[in-house]
């Protein structure tokens, strides 16, 4: 368990991977801490002492603690998940959420990391437990991967690495990308209306016929995800507030190449201007596998409480889709660490490639959002570390967030209402952003 809860991971051959139901009857010697690991990571909110106590009492089988613990969580049809890789067993088969479709579970409050440590999750219900995502492995059939996969890397010589202004120092994005939109039309409004730091994307392409293909297969997977993890993850089995009850309906995508293990994207949450709140983000990736990894935001309640928690490490493979869901941008930072080594694939090489797909909202279009005092449609954001203000959306000039850009001190709190419609869109029920404790800016 050890290896599974910190960076320490030993390296598992799939044919030795084993059964995370380790217990004594496995005949598998294990530590009480290791079977107490096991135990906190199905129940985190569960004090150690009293797993420990229910261990003593189930002559230390894990699995008999498991079992008496989740006993009504088997009640129940389990629904189809997507298979494992096979290369780690899962902790979840021990912590399904309840099943009767109606009663939601959130996910855990206090997760497994801790302060300086990675847990590595490779088990789709293991990701969708313990993190705000959820991954398909094998996404694609092989021909169609094969196709897309081919197709972008016949794209990448053109893509090209983003630069930043911080300071008086120009600095270069660690890995290379290009900006792909449906049609024509559509590209020409990107370069000349659509704002990103301040700036216009020079450069915006085409959706090439295999992505256009796979967009389908990727927006039945995501809608049906997202009801999944509605029904159970969320309070009540409800949508989160401010998510969108629309069907998601990619239009547009960020593809990004990483060229060998140092390329690499820093932490970060993606920009909602254009996706509105709650946003969900279907990421499909090819080639060589690398590790996706996300933390916590935690809120500034006071000086003690910044990065007091670990990082989660996803494993993605060839051919995976991760869906970063609605709890995602607001509340997780996200980033692909550079890496020690690769495994080279046999078609990408060194490289892997992945494409964001996203859901740009016609009624976020710049020409109906706040412009600031330079007269540029102004960036949405979130305030995420303010403990009095945390959670509300805010409209800002791009200057505010870019450093050492000089700008205006535009600032103002965005409307939006319970479905993330902002007041000049159709259907707008009245703003549900509104202040829980003062109303003074972040
Ligand atoms: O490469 C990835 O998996 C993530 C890329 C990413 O975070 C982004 O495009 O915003
Ligand atoms: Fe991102």
């Amino acid at each position: 368990m050890e290896a599974f809860i910190s960076r320490k991971r030993r390296k598992l051959a799939p044919e030795v991977a084993p059964s995370l139901k380790t217990t004594d009857e496995d005949g598998d010697g294990e530590s009480t801490d290791f079977k107490l690991a096991i135990l906190e990571s199905l129940h985190p909110d569960w004090p150690r002492e009293l797993l420990l106590d229910s261990l003593l009492a189930c002559d230390g089988s894990v699995e008999r603690v498991a079992d008496a613990l989740l006993l009504p969580t088997k009640i129940g049809a389990t629904p189809k998940r997507p298979a494992s890789n096979g290369f780690q067993s899962s902790l979840a088969s021990y912590a399904r959420p309840a099943s009767s479709g109606t009663t939601a579970k959130s996910p855990p409050k206090k997760v497994l990391t801790q302060k300086g440590k990675t847990l590595h999750l490779f088990a789709p219900e293991d990701v969708e437990a313990h993190t705000p995502c959820s991954i398909f492995h094998n996404f694609l059939t092989q021909d169609v991967a094969d196709a897309l996969l081919r197709e972008l890397l016949a794209e990448a010589p053109s893509f090209t690495k983003d630069t930043f202004q911080l300071f008086d120092r120009t600095v270069e994005s660690p890995h290379s990308m290009r900006f792909y939109v449906d049609s024509l039309d559509e590209a020409q409004e990107q370069k000349t209306k659509y704002v990103y730091n301040g700036s216009y994307i020079a450069d915006v392409a085409q959706t090439t016929p295999e992505m256009l293909k796979v967009s389908d297969l990727v927006r039945a997977a995501v809608n049906e995800e997202i009801r999944h993890r509605i029904r159970r993850f969320y309070p009540n089995g409800q949508k989160l507030k401010f998510q969108s009850p629309e069907e998601w309906q990619p239009n547009a995508s960020f593809v990004n190449s990483y060229d060998g293990p140092k390329e690499s994207v820093g932490y970060h949450s993606d920009q909602l201007t254009y996706l509105g709140p709650r946003a969900v983000i279907g990421s499909l990736s090819l080639g060589v596998a690398r590790e996706f990894r996300v933390r916590r935001i935690v809120p500034n309640v006071d000086a003690s409480s910044a990065d007091s928690q670990g990082q989660i490490a996803i494993h993605l493979p060839h051919n995976s889709l991760l869906v970063m869901h609605a709890e995602m941008q607001e509340e997780w930072k996200h980033s692909v660490a550079p890496a020690q080594a690769i495994d080279p694939h046999p078609v990408a090489g060194n490289k892997r490639l992945n494409v964001t797909y996203r859901c740009y909202k016609e009624y976020l279009h710049p020409k109906y959002t706040p412009r600031c005092k330079c007269d540029v449609p102004a960036v949405l954001r979130c305030v995420q570390k303010r403990a009095a203000t945390r959670g509300r959306y805010m409209w800002m000039c791009h200057s505010g967030y870019t450093p050492g850009q000089t700008g205006c001190s535009y600032f103002e709190w965005a409307a939006f209402d319970d479905d993330g419609r902002p007041p000049w869109a159709e259907g707008y029920k009245g703003n549900a952003n509104i202040a829980a404790l003062g109303g003074d800016a972040p």
